[in-house]
């Protein structure tokens, strides 16, 4: 998914204006490969959770990588 919000920059939010819209590509973002694509999605940064967060799913790819 790619989502679209605004960042104003301090000096932006001080005169009222609003700055360059920023997209955040979010949600099932799981190796390198996939946060490269990002970019050419149109996305300007790029939100990975559950694939550096989670241990319990870090390990059954782990397991699951030992026992195939
Ligand atoms: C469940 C949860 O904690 N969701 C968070 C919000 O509460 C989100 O910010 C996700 O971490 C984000 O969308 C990344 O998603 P994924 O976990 O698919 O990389």
């Amino acid at each position: 998914m790619v989502a679209e919000g605004r960042v104003a920059t301090p000096a932006r939010a001080a005169e009222g204006r609003i700055a360059t819209p920023a997209r955040a590509a979010e949600g099932r973002i799981a190796t390198p490969a996939q946060a490269a694509e990002a970019p050419a999605a149109g996305a300007s940064s790029v939100v990975v959770g559950t694939a550096v967060t989670a241990s319990t799913a870090l390990t059954r790819l782990f397991v699951d990588g030992l026992t195939s």
